[in-house]
């Protein structure tokens, strides 16, 4: 199996390293032959959504992306990947324009721009968590699982086969998001072999 992760901008390597230490194979995409290589999964990083938005429609991996998230494929968005992913953007313009949550960009203001707590995700532990510029879900739709709360915030979900954390577990060395995402991936992965 092999996880594609969206190299156009941002922290992609961080994400490469975190799956190097998990021991799952992975890949960069910077082009659209890069979407020729069986994928399990795809990891948009955090960075710049409107950068990441401009590139993904130059580099004409918008709508092969899109219609991959709309048949089932499991993605991962930080940070700006949320941003991308969200239907509804307070004051923006969506991207991808799938998952049901509406988004707050640079939400916590340019002094409290970044940050670093720790809370739960889903029903785990408390874990690190680093905030930077981030977003935060301002609403989600019935069908969305809510899995993270800091300062009544929500700022992790999952709908289906995609998963949103507006924090970046990548830069942290707690594995448990990664992992979560990782379980994603095998089980498409088996449905669709079986
Ligand atoms: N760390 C991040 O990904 C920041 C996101 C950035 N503020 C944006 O709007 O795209």
């Amino acid at each position: 199996m092999a996880v594609g992760i969206l190299a156009l901008q941002g922290a992609f390597a961080e994400h490469a390293a975190v799956l190097d230490k998990l021991g799952v194979p992975h890949f960069e995409i910077r082009q659209k032959r890069d979407l020729d290589q069986p994928m399990n999964g795809l990891i948009i990083p955090g960075g710049e959504s409107t950068v990441m938005n401009k590139l993904l429609r130059e580099l004409d991996l918008y709508d092969t992306l899109r219609e991959r998230i709309q048949s089932g494929l499991p993605v991962f968005g930080t940070c700006a990947g949320l941003i991308l992913l969200a239907k509804q953007i307070d004051g923006g313009i969506p991207c991808f324009s799938v998952m049901d949550i509406r988004v707050k960009r640079n939400a916590y203001g340019r002094q409290l721009g970044s940050f670093f707590t720790d809370d739960r995700f889903g029903g785990s532990e408390r874990i690190p968590m680093t905030f930077i510029r981030a977003p935060y879900i301002e609403s989600v739709g019935n069908n969305v699982e809510v899995l993270s709360v800091v300062d009544s915030n929500i700022v992790a979900a999952q709908q289906d086969n995609m998963l949103v954390t507006a924090f970046h577990p990548e830069l942290d060395m707690d594995l448990t998001v990664h992992q979560h995402f990782i379980r994603m991936v095998e089980q498409f992965r088996l449905k669709n072999a079986g």
